[in-house]
């Protein structure tokens, strides 16, 4: 089956879509990724999701404008998806959506929105979409996310010692695969949301992120400054659990440093990043983690990975490409993978990282142009991933 998946993530600056065939052979899942695309968001929507998003108040017209303009987006990334990564023929879209609101009260999640209505994407397609795949998982009591646990359990599984995979998106988020134990799946915190939020403070919204880590290579970390931002009871928080930027805000930073000024703007973004990286680091060294396999914005900063390799001597750090899975594409490829597994009748939450009382078949089904016809649910779920690039048969 020949799946694009799209998604757009707490950064909210561009849609990322990748695509795939996929076909399970008995507990393997193949996967042979075709490529991926990336489209800036047109800035009057970015414009919108900004003001939309806590601590702003909004209105329910500006929320249905998002809806339809996020949807049309998607649309138009999915059209290009399967003209240039799919020769003009796919047989689904998997549509993460916006996430406008994930909402989290003393550690339960009572709902989580998803912006992008996918009736866009399936008339402008003509293909069949799932979307809203968080929803289900958080009615089966989980936390929604995060929902690339799947992935990586697959892709994880069939190597040794303990690995995690960690995506550095504006959260961070890890998955940590240890033999005889349950998986656990869980956001660790902010990975680049308080970095972005802090540039874009200081250069008056002429810059969206510390290229490079720049600014953070330049500054010194406060200390004082940095055991206000480690004081949020998030952390100490035990997992299952997630979060988002309707925590860690531009507001989040400025009331950090009311209670810790520092003068120098370069100084918070080294304090910043060093949070990321301690953060990350303390919930690896939790579970033992042997080895991190790194994905998402945050890996192309050097200074914030190499602050993350000082605060993990002896785990060794590297790409998702190794797994087969470009960094940049993998959120994409694992929503892709979702609804794979979900037109296949196959649950793909992972209630043990997400703290839901079952598996959930994940998703809403929207036809395309041509009446819905799904596969005969597979037997048995998977139990590995195997990423390749030879044609699958
Ligand atoms: N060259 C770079 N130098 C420094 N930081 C970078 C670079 N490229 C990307 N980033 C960081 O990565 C962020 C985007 O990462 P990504 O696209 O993985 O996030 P996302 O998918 O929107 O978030 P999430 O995974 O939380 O939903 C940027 O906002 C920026 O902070
Ligand atoms: C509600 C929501 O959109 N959560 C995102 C967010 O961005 C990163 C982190 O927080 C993660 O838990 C999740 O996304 C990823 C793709 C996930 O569900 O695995």
């Amino acid at each position: 089956m020949r799946v694009i998946g799209l998604m757009s993530g707490t950064s909210y600056d561009a849609v990322e879509a990748a695509a795939a065939d996929l076909v399970l052979a008995g507990d393997v899942l193949r996967m042979r990724p075709l490529g991926h695309l990336s489209a800036p968001y047109p800035g009057h929507l970015r414009d919108l999701i900004a003001g939309a998003l806590p601590p702003s108040a909004t209105t329910v017209r500006a929320v249905t404008e998002l809806d339809t303009g996020v949807g049309q987006a998607f649309a138009e990334v999915a059209v290009r998806a399967v003209r240039e990564l799919c020769d003009g023929t796919a047989d689904l879209v998997v549509s993460h959506g916006q996430t406008l609101y994930h909402w989290v009260e003393e550690g339960t999640v009572r709902g989580t929105l998803q912006l992008g209505r996918p009736a866009w994407i399936a008339e402008a397609t003509g293909l069949p979409v799932v979307s809203d795949l968080r929803s289900a998982d958080v009615a089966a009591g989980g936390q929604g996310a995060p929902l690339v646990a799947m992935t990586d359990v697959l892709a994880l599984s069939a190597l040794p010692g303990v690995p995690a995979a960690l995506n550095l998106g504006g959260i961070a988020n890890v998955t940590v695969v240890a033999p005889g134990t349950a998986p656990l799946a869980f956001d660790t915190g902010p990975a680049n949301a308080l970095m972005d939020a802090a540039v874009r403070h200081f250069t008056g919204g002429a810059c969206e992120y510390d290229e490079g880590g720049r600014r953070a290579a330049a500054g010194r970390v406060d200390q004082a400054l940095l055991r206000v931002l480690l004081g949020d009871p998030y952390y100490r928080r035990p997992a299952p659990k997630s979060t988002g930027k309707e925590l860690f805000h531009l507001p989040y930073l400025l009331d950090a440093l009311a209670a810790a000024p520092v003068p120098e703007p370069d100084d918070v973004l080294a304090t910043l990043a060093r949070l990321t990286a301690v953060t990350v680091a303390d919930a690896c060294r939790a579970h033992g983690v042997t080895r991190l396999v790194v994905s998402g914005g945050g890996a192309h900063n050097p200074v914030l990975m190499n602050m993350l390799a000082g605060e993990l001597p002896g785990v060794p750090l590297g790409s998702s490409d190794a797994l087969g899975l470009p960094p940049d594409a993998k959120e994409a490829l694992a929503f892709a993978l979702l609804g794979f597994l979900t037109v296949n009748g196959l649950p793909g939450a992972v209630p043990s990282g997400t703290g839901a009382r079952r598996a959930a078949l994940l998703g809403s089904l929207t036809p395309g142009h041509a009446p819905l016809r799904l596969p005969e649910p597979a037997a048995a779920p998977p139990r590995l991933l195997h990423v390749t690039d030879e044609p699958l048969v």
